[in-house]
């Protein structure tokens, strides 16, 4: 028969096929292998009917065969075959698919048939990796087989050819390497496993290659120089059947482990595992893992996120960002879903209604069972929230809050009564009657904020105190502003809405004093004041507006030259011994009660983690008054 060519615009869409659309050549295998599936599914579904077909679906298979010296891949399906018709309408037309046709055909006949192909263009992918295709094939119900065989640019051919069994047989002339390109991997039987694997491991039919090994030989076993000898052994590659479409009650949780190690490259075992099956607007499968522990690279910008998304058991993206929010960064696992529009390449998703759909109910998802696990399995939420408890707080922070209200109730943070981690709800309902804000105090540390003077007012009342010992947990009560219709109110604020009734007497005739400590300390400080909340300590700094210590420190760390500077309000307890001493030293030695204001404000830097501004003068300063 005389050489077809392909139409001219065919021309150019097949090299846009092999030089553009695809970004890895090796997807080649893939597309192949969902075909070689789609023509058996299409045997099996007319085995259903057709009694004159004796086949069960335990007859089907794809056969996969490197030839290393004559350079040839070899893909056998017995699955449908085609025709002449099918061959010039399927594999002589660019984007011409039999198999969505086929699909057409039987969803208007109300049957729903889960097949892969779609656009059809996959097959010519084949092109990036072969000089040459040749296939030859019979369809189930002709006597003649045909050849069909095309060197790409030039068009194809077909003919008749001799073949007994229905089915079809791709062989591939694999390209010579080039010097930026290897093509023999495509001829490496490990290579092929691994694309099999990664790509199709979910193919419903067995996947087969002759695999060789080597063995000891069994007669040199015993002695010192054993010898080795190659065996080959017919090997079903793909796992078929994924752990996410096995029944919940069926699959053991320790396969649900082994699978997130294997998939994830995890050495932990997963603190929560999320097996969800919806079907309606969009139908799909997730398995979703919550990992015990963060990946060493967590924090870091190497750490990617997502979901490995499948499509009818086909991976089409190992990281799907979309399928997760920033928030639930952590959670690994697979969607599979049959209703994605994917695009001709499957290696993006066009703006796909399902896939948003998708996200949000995993989103939900994921929320439901942190919060179920908050209620039930406090110790296990308790090692999730240490591992990647930061992750919520910046949640709450980003975006400008706009995820705060789901995520309040999933935060913790360690209490000073109940010396263990508590949620805001549960602080809320032990606040007492007259308590007006929700308490929280900054410090690097649980011993530190132990110690913070400012705190002890709080204390002495009872109140409880939630630290925030983490660079974003003031960053997330600030965020949240209130919860439950209470505010948070720093211990280090002027006003915590309660009265000290200590220093109640003293407030009245203390301005002369403040106003010589002013005096003395200058610019260093923008405000003294008779404390409100100092119990036993002399001296505490409170900072005014919005800038806290803490956040000083932060930015001044992450941005040095920022210049960022909370506005320091030092407190003097008025009815400390020490601040007493001072207030009789401005009467007989005013020098003496200058360096006791130094020092008492030099002791107040110290207490709020801040830098002396010189610990040269202050130790002097200290040593001087001790003579
Ligand atoms: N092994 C095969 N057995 C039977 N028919 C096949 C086989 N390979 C390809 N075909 C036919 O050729 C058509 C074109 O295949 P091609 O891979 O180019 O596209 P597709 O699979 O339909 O869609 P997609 O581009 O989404 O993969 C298929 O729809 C199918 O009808």
């Amino acid at each position: 028969m005389a050489k077809k060519e392909f139409k001219s615009e065919s021309k150019r869409l097949l090299d846009l096929m092999i030089n553009s659309i695809y970004t890895h050549k090796e997807i080649f295998l893939r597309e192949l292998i969902s075909n070689a599936s789609d023509a058996i599914d299409k045997l099996c579904f007319i085995a259903l009917t057709d009694d004159k077909l004796n086949m069960s679906r335990d007859d089907f298979k794809i056969f996969i065969k490197p030839d290393k010296e004559n350079r040839t891949l070899t893909i056998t399906d017995n699955g449908i075959g085609m025709d002449k018709d099918d061959l010039e309408n399927n594999l002589g037309t660019i984007a011409s698919s039999g198999s969505y046709k086929f699909k057409q055909e039987m969803s208007e006949k109300q049957d729903d048939i889960d097949i892969i192909g779609q656009f059809g263009v996959g097959f010519y992918s084949a092109f990036m990796v072969a000089k040459k295709i040749t296939v030859v094939t019979k369809k189930y119900g002709c006597d003649t087989a045909y050849k069909w065989e095309s060197d790409g640019a030039d068009g194809y051919e077909i003919t008749e050819t001799e073949r007994d069994e229905i089915g079809t047989t791709i062989v591939l002339e694999i390209k010579d390497n080039t010097e930026e390109e290897n093509y023999d991997e495509f001829l490496e039987q490990y290579r092929i496993q691994g694309l099999i694997k990664k790509y199709s491991d979910y193919i419903r039919y067995p996947i087969m290659m002759d695999m060789t090994h080597s063995r000891v030989k069994e007669e040199t076993k015993d002695s010192e120089k054993p010898e080795y000898e190659d065996y080959t052994e017919t090997e079903t590659l793909n796992s078929m059947l994924p752990i996410w479409q096995r029944a919940k009650k069926d699959v053991k949780q320790e396969e649900y482990d082994n699978f997130y190690r294997e998939k994830f490259m995890a050495m932990d075992k997963p603190l929560h595992t999320i097996v969800t099956s919806v079907e309606g607007v969009v139908t799909y499968k997730a398995l979703l893992f919550i990992p015990s522990q963060a990946p060493y690279d967590y924090y870091t910008k190497e750490y990617k996120k997502g979901l490995q998304l499948y499509s009818s058991g086909v991976l089409i993206m190992e990281n799907c960002e979309e399928l997760l929010p920033e928030h639930f960064r952590f959670v690994k696992g697979i969607v599979d879903s049959a209703d994605l529009s994917l695009n001709i390449s499957r290696e993006m998703l066009q703006h796909d209604r399902h896939l948003i759909t998708i996200a949000q109910n995993i989103e939900k998802k994921i929320k439901n069972e942190l919060t179920s696990m908050l209620a039930n399995d406090r110790e296990n939420y308790e090692k999730f929230f240490n591992a990647f408890g930061r992750q919520l707080k910046y949640g709450v922070s980003a975006d400008y809050g706009m995820h705060k209200e789901e995520l309040q109730d999933l935060l913790m943070y360690y209490s000073s009564t109940e010396k263990k981690l508590v949620t805001l709800s549960e602080y809320v309902d032990r606040m007492k009657e007259d308590q007006k804000f929700i308490y929280f105090a900054v410090g690097e540390n649980i011993s530190s904020i132990d110690n913070l003077p400012q705190t002890e007012l709080l204390r002495s009342k009872g109140y409880e105190i939630l630290y925030c010992t983490e660079e974003i947990d003031e960053f997330s009560l600030q965020t949240l502003m209130q919860y439950k219709d209470k505010r948070f109110c720093s211990a280090t604020n002027d006003d915590l809405g309660i009265e000290n009734d200590e220093n109640k007497e003293e407030e009245k005739d203390s301005s002369a004093i403040l106003t010589f400590v002013k005096e003395t300390l200058g610019d260093k400080v923008s405000e003294v004041v008779a404390s409100k909340k100092l119990v036993s300590h002399p001296v505490c700094l409170t900072a005014k507006g919005g800038i806290s210590f803490e956040m000083e420190k932060y930015f001044n760390a992450v941005q040095p030259d920022s210049g960022m500077k909370a506005q320091r309000v030092l407190e003097l307890n008025m009815n400390h011994s020490a601040v007493k001493a001072m207030e009789s030293a401005v009467q007989t030695d005013i020098e003496k009660a200058k360096k006791y204001a130094e020092l008492l404000y030099d002791q107040a830097l110290l207490i709020a983690g801040l830098p002396i501004e010189n610990p040269g003068e202050y130790a002097d300063l200290v040593c001087s008054l001790m003579v």
